[in-house]
Parts: structure tokens; sequence; C-alpha cells
């Protein structure tokens, strides 16, 4: 990672607890519907972040708006120290070299095999030739908890819990500083997706990754999030586990303290 991609604007060099991503005052509308309405949040280097919040509170559109997909009415979101709003074109595509993301259906190319589908970002951001862009794809697709055989396998021929598998490896292709994941847990089973949350998380420490995770899964927040970033009244707030218990808000208390939030921590303890 080239140290001066990582100066803010000021020229400090960040330290471990600086923010990788930075969202201050962000105002989200659409026609007269306000989603965020003065939104701040800060993502710390190599942690594991979950977002949770009621249904529609803005918490896809919030990764859209991080990643540069949606344009918010106002505020300012900085990534990996860059000012996202008006970047011009050859600093967005290295910026967005430096994120992967896994959306909720995989979004892999139905046409292509796993191992082309990941291989599309190397292809997209780096002159690789033909035979080490298929030899990286083949470590990023073991690396992601996938069979050797799976590379040649089409999207159709694979089970749910595969299809998150081979959209984490296509995520992982470029080396991303920042994995942003949109529910990775939904639809799988119990088991696969307390698997897919551990290999998550082995992940996220042997690569350094810093994790941005939008999930309704309390299992995979008491398991593996350091911090938990909740979605209400058009804000965010960011806190452990411990702090959101304490927490006297009516949503926070009651979804954390339910009887699924009571479960997952029994779970977990
Ligand atoms: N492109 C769009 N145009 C108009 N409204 C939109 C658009 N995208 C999102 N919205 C609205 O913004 C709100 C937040 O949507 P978002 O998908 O971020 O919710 P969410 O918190 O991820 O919800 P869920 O947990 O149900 O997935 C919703 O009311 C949604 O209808």
């Amino acid at each position: 990672m080239a140290a001066d991609n990582d100066k803010r604007f000021d020229g400090k060099q960040p330290d471990a607890q600086d923010a990788v991503i930075r969202v201050r005052g962000l105002v989200t509308r659409f026609g007269p519907q306000v989603v965020h309405d003065g939104l701040d949040l800060d993502v710390r280097r190599g942690e594991v972040l979950g977002v949770v919040g009621g249904s529609g509170t803005g918490k896809s559109v919030l990764l859209k708006e991080i990643l540069g997909l949606i344009r918010p009415a106002d505020g300012r979101i900085e990534l990996l120290g860059r000012d996202t709003a008006d970047l011009p074109e050859a600093e967005r595509v290295t910026l967005q070299a430096r994120t992967g993301v896994l959306f909720q259906n995989g979004a892999l190319f139905s046409s292509m095999t796993v191992a082309e589908n990941v291989m599309v970002p190397l292809k997209e951001h780096t002159d690789l030739s033909a035979a080490l862009a298929a030899e990286i794809a083949r470590v990023k697709i073991a690396m992601s908890g996938l069979p050797p055989n799976a590379g040649a396998k089409f999207p159709a021929e694979l089970s749910g819990g595969m299809v998150k598998r081979a959209g984490l490896a296509r995520a992982l292709a470029l080396d991303p500083d920042i994995l942003f994941l949109d529910e990775p847990t939904a639809g799988l089973d119990p088991i696969g997706a307390a698997a897919f949350d551990q290999l998550i998380r082995n992940l996220q420490r042997s690569l350094g990754l810093t994790v941005f995770m939008v999930t309704h899964d309390l299992d995979s927040l008491t398991s593996i999030c350091d911090r938990i970033a909740v979605l209400v009244d058009k804000k965010i707030r960011v806190g452990t586990l411990e702090q959101h218990l304490r927490d006297p808000h009516p949503w926070i208390h009651d979804y954390f303290h339910g009887p699924r939030g009571r479960a997952a921590r029994h779970a977990e303890s």
C-alpha cells in the first residue's frame, strides 16, 4: 500500500486508529423522503464494523454513497483519505481498486465461470497476463473456501453459500484495503452463516482488512464485529455491543434485548 495514498488533506499520516472511511454531515433525500440527516461515521482501519438498522433506514444507500454509486444531497465522505465528491476519473478508479464489494446476491455474471468472474477486476485494473490472472483467481477461490473445481463452474451450478464465496473471491481479487459486505449471510442456513462469518473474520485478520458489513444477522454482530453502527433517527450511533446494550433508545433496546438478541449473545457466550 503506497504511503502517499494514505495522506489526508492536511498531509498527516494516519495512525492505527485512523479512519479509513469518514462521513460528515451526510444528508440523503429521495424526493420528499429524508433518509439520512446529518449523519457522521468513522470506520477505523482494521476493524469489522457491523451496520444495522430497521428496514428502510438507509444502510444499503449509505454503502452505495461511500462507494460513490449514489450521490448524497449534502455532506462529505472521505474514503482512504480522499474526498469522494468530484474525484478525477483516474483517482476514482484507483480508489475503486482498493475496495472490494460483495453485494447481497453475489452479483456474479451468469454467463461467466467463477474463475472468469474473479478475473474481471484483474482485467479492468491491471495489465497482468492471462496466465497470472488465472493463477490469482485460483488462489482467491481457494482463500474463499471453495473447492478447486468451483472455478470452472457457472453461478447457476452453485449453492447459495458457494455463490457468496465466489462473490467474496471476486471482491478480494485486487487485495483491497476495505471489504464491503451487504447482508453476507442472508439466505444461508445457520451453520453456513456461522462458517461464512468465521471465514470473514479469518480473512480480515490474515489480510489486515477493514470490513464494513451491513447485516440483519445478530449472530454475525455478536461473533465477529468489533463495533456496531446503528442507524436510528436518520443518524448513526456507533459502539461496542456492551455500549449498545446500555443504550435506552427504544429501537436499540428492543433490537439488542429482544429474544433474538438474547439468543445470539447466549450462543456466543
Ligand atoms: N434509488 C432510489 N430511489 C428512491 N428511493 C430510494 C432509492 N434507493 C433507496 N431508496 C429508499 O431509501 C430508503 C433506504 O433504502 P435502503 O435500501 O438503504 O434501506 P435499508 O436500510 O438497506 O433497508 P433493508 O434493511 O430493508 O434492506 C428506502 O425507503 C428506499 O425506498
